[in-house]
């Protein structure tokens, strides 16, 4: 059987990035779907969008479709057609860029308004990004959380540039809409940091790729 034909038998979810221009949306789908990443900042027009299958306990297999929405986006007339219908959301700022975290309240009710209709509302993960550069910080942690209980959003923190949770933060959500609890040892397998980038920040200049994953990437504009 060819790996498009295993893949189409799996459950299918897609899942969205969405959040400010610059918040990490490509860098996090690109660590996700490649383990690599580009220092170097490329604005997204219009859509990007991937598939990768991951496995869930009980050798669950889901295929994950990833949309990755450029942050320009916000006022554009396409967005709501790509938020349709997914069954997670990925409300991405940056934790150092506190206009990026003001302007969730505009993301997540664009995310409402799509839905608003629909009896099935998508689960949604409130990602604060580039935790490696926790120093420069300027999003506190209350706020982060006070913001997920009004909304009654999944908490997670990742760091692109790293990778620090950002496979663990694809399979909790993915967990979450299929309805399956993840156990402390799968969650803290899934937690990997790949902390040379830390190290050698200043005189990495190339996106690395290590051991590539099977997926596929798309661009649409
Ligand atoms: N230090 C650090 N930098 C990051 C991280 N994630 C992304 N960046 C950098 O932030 C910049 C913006 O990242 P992108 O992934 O292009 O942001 P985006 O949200 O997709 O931007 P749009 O395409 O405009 O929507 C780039 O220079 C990235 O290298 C992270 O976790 N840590």
């Amino acid at each position: 059987m060819s790996d498009s034909e295993d893949e189409s038998l799996d459950r299918q979810l897609k899942i969205v990035i969405i959040g400010d221009g610059a918040s990490g949306k490509t860098s996090i789908a690109t660590r996700f779907a490649q383990e690599a990443f580009g220092k170097q900042y490329k604005q997204t027009i219009g859509l990007d969008f991937f598939l990768k299958r991951i496995t869930l306990p009980g050798n669950l297999n889901i295929t994950l479709q990833v949309w990755d929405i450029g942050g320009q986006t916000i006022g554009g007339k396409m967005l709501d057609k790509y938020i349709y219908g997914a069954q997670g959301v990925f409300l991405v700022y940056d934790i150092t860029n506190s206009q990026s975290f003001e302007n969730l309240e505009d993301w997540l009710s664009m995310v409402k308004k799509t839905n608003e209709e629909s009896d099935v509302q998508p689960v949604i993960m409130l990602v604060g990004n580039k935790i490696d550069l926790e120093h420069m910080r300027t999003v506190k942690l209350d706020k982060h959380q006070r913001f997920c209980q009004e909304n009654g959003l999944i908490s997670q923190f990742v760091s692109a540039k790293t990778g620090d949770s950002v496979y663990l933060s694809f399979q909790r959500l993915a967990a979450e809409i299929v309805g399956i609890k993840l156990n402390k040892a799968e969650i803290e397998q899934s937690q990997r940091v790949v902390k040379a980038d830390i190290v050698n920040y200043s005189q990495e200049s190339v996106a690395r790729t290590v051991n590539p994953p099977r997926s596929s990437m798309c661009a649409v504009q």
